[in-house]
């Protein structure tokens, strides 16, 4: 096959930052996805419609001319969420969902949510107006082990939430492992999740053997290979409840190489390529175009895309460095090379 084309995709999980950066991010994401569900994870984070609205605007100026890129805004969930905010969510279409970050999860997440029953009944407007909750998934007890946060998350917090709110539209995001896939498909249809290009293509060992690889370490992290072959399987299983999110994540290369480096991998620059180039290694081209284009848009309630975009069978290396406000950025998958690139 020398060409493919696909109805034009959908990133549903995308850290795009904010100021002089938005420069560099927007059009990176604009000039390959239709839409993008933008994550609120800035200091201080997006936790109202307002400032989701204020964001969206920034990110506007930054759209290229004839891009028609649809932003669509996540609200930063935290202890102090009120009913009466899932109702302004619920009214504004430009608003997606809210995002849960456990407190001390992940980058920008200290604002987070530190005790989830308490918000049960902001979990229940969600559900009864049906804003979804986009979640990462993993706890933060110093006594449970990095690789097993996922797993002890699922079984303690997801399944009692679901259980006490069986109708909440609920997508785990950035899965990392075949606990995650088989509670997923367990869940009924409000219940879905994303998976990452370096999750798809990676596991531990290319983060850690032959000696660290920061641009490679993000989180949840990468876990071992068993987990990484069920996420592939699901990927291209054709299931709709798996979908294209690529929690491309910029962090400067000063913070990346670091002795105390940021979690990210900043996957926009390759993305949709990285993800052709894994679904070719599976065989599984055919189904590139459900999981990137379909699914999430089906999920979410949007229609599928109209407009079509070109993937040609042209070998190219990721550049080493992006230049950017805030200096040099690395990309994932920098000095590789990739097999597929987007049509001009
Ligand atoms: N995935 C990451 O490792 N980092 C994300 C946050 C997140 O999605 O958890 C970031 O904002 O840098
Ligand atoms: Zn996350
Ligand atoms: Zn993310």
């Amino acid at each position: 096959m020398q060409s493919l084309s696909l109805p034009c995709p959908d990133d549903w999980h995308l850290h795009l930052r904010d100021e002089g950066l938005l420069a560099t991010t927007v059009p990176a994401s604009a000039k390959v996805f239709g839409r993008a569900v933008i994550m609120p994870n800035l200091v201080p984070p997006v936790t109202t419609v307002a400032q989701a609205m204020d964001y969206r605007a920034r990110i506007l100026k930054q759209v290229p001319a004839g891009s028609e890129f649809r932003p669509l805004m996540a609200l930063y969930l935290t202890q102090s969420t009120t009913v009466a905010m899932v109702k302004d969510a619920a009214e504004q279409s430009e608003v997606i969902g809210f995002k849960l970050y456990p407190s001390g999860a992940t980058t920008n997440s200290d604002a987070g949510v530190t005790d989830i029953e308490a918000l049960d009944t902001v979990f229940a407007a969600m559900a009864e107006y049906q804003v979804p909750l986009l979640v990462h998934g993993e706890v933060t007890h110093a006594e449970i082990d990095i690789f097993d946060r996922e797993k002890v998350f699922i079984d303690t917090k997801l399944r009692p939430l679901l259980a006490r709110h069986p109708k909440l539209k609920l997508v785990l995001e950035h899965i990392t492992t075949a606990d995650a896939v088989d509670f997923v498909v367990s869940q009924g249809e409000n219940v879905a999740a994303t998976i990452t290009p370096q999750h798809l293509l990676m596991n531990r060992n290319d983060m850690l053997v032959g000696g660290i690889r920061p641009h490679n370490y993000c989180l949840p992290i990468l876990k071992r290979r068993e987990h990484q072959q069920a996420l592939q399987q699901a990927a291209i299983s054709g299931n709709p409840k798996f979908f294209l999110g690529t929690d491309s994540a910029p962090h400067a290369q000063d913070k990346k190489e670091a002795a105390c480096g940021c979690a990210g991998c900043y996957s926009a620059p390759a993305a949709l390529e990285l993800y052709a180039h894994f679904f070719e290694q599976m065989g599984a081209l055919d189904k590139l175009a459900d999981f990137a284009s379909h699914f999430g848009a089906d999920f979410y309630g949007f229609a599928r895309a109209e407009d079509t975009l070109t993937l040609v069978r042209e070998s190219w290396t990721v550049p080493a460095t992006v230049d950017t406000s805030v200096g040099p950025m690395v990309p994932y998958w920098a000095g590789e090379t990739l097999a597929w690139k987007i049509q001009d």
